[in-house]
């Protein structure tokens, strides 16, 4: 079951930030989350992290309701990345991703064999292996966006969200990085603006409009013409890629 979000409403003040959200995210797949600028992505990542608490509507896990569930449950479950995630400690890499292993740990264990683990796998997986001893300030914005999504790896979710994770990072980065989380065997929650690579990785998309679901469902159905020109105001041709079957698509000059 994971996540499921039940008509959501969060407000800011007089402002409706979003408005009736519905959704489930399948166990052990990729769930895009796409949408213009200001349309929602991140308030509704941050409700489904528990970092903030909706105004009506309810997330569950595995059918227990978010709210009701331990902070300390929560973190061992859920990783987030989020989009401006930084430190201005000038900690080394292998220092934050070691962070990622702190819901595991009770006032009792030292850390162990699996802590170490834990965090090698995650800092190979996020290609970060041979940054290990370098400072914080000395890695380029790109190195820590791959760093954090390091330390979420160590936490050894079962529900890994990311907010445009791929923003600073180079094409080979970003492949790689959406390659390694469509191969993870959890669940996860990407907001993404490429809306090839969505197409290319996700299992399925959601597409918020206004703090609204729009579209749901998989890429080849819901990506379509009407719905680029509707949404996000550009006129596009889409058809399967040769190479690799999800839709592919040509935006127009
Ligand atoms: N703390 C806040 N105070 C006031 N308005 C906010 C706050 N957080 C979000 N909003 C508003 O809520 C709306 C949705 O913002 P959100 O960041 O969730 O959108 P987004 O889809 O993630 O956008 P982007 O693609 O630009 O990252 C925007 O209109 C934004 O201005």
């Amino acid at each position: 079951m994971s996540i499921k979000a039940d008509n959501l409403v969060w407000k800011i003040g007089s402002k409706t930030v979003l408005d009736g959200v519905s959704f489930e995210a399948e166990p052990g797949k990729m769930l895009g989350l796409l949408g213009p600028n200001g349309s929602g992505k991140t308030s509704l990542l941050r409700l489904l992290a528990r970092l903030k608490q909706p105004n009506a509507g309810t997330i569950t896990l595995d059918g227990k309701n978010l709210a009701k569930i331990s902070r300390r449950t929560v973190a061992k479950r859920i990783a987030f990345v989020e989009q401006h995630a930084t430190t201005n400690a000038n900690f080394r890499v292998v220092d934050v991703v070691n962070l990622g292993r702190f819901p595991h740990r009770s006032m009792f264990s030292g850390w162990t064999r699996k802590d170490s683990d834990a965090v090698d796998d995650a800092l190979q997986r996020a290609g970060m292996t041979a940054k290990r001893n370098d400072r914080w300030q000395s890695l380029s914005g790109g190195e820590k966006q791959r760093a954090q999504i390091a330390r979420a790896l160590a936490q050894t979710p079962t529900e890994l969200i990311l907010d445009e994770p791929t923003n600073h990072l180079d094409i080979q980065h970003q492949i790689s990085l959406m390659r390694l989380v469509a191969c993870l065997p959890i669940t996860s929650i990407i907001a993404l603006h490429d809306l090839n690579h969505a197409a290319m990785f996700c299992d399925r998309l959601i597409v918020m409009q206004s703090g609204r679901i729009v579209a749901a469902g998989a890429p080849e159905d819901i990506l379509t013409q009407d719905l680029l020109r509707e949404v996000f105001c550009v006129d596009a041709r889409i058809e399967p890629s040769p190479y690799h079957a999800r839709p592919h698509i040509h935006y127009l000059r």
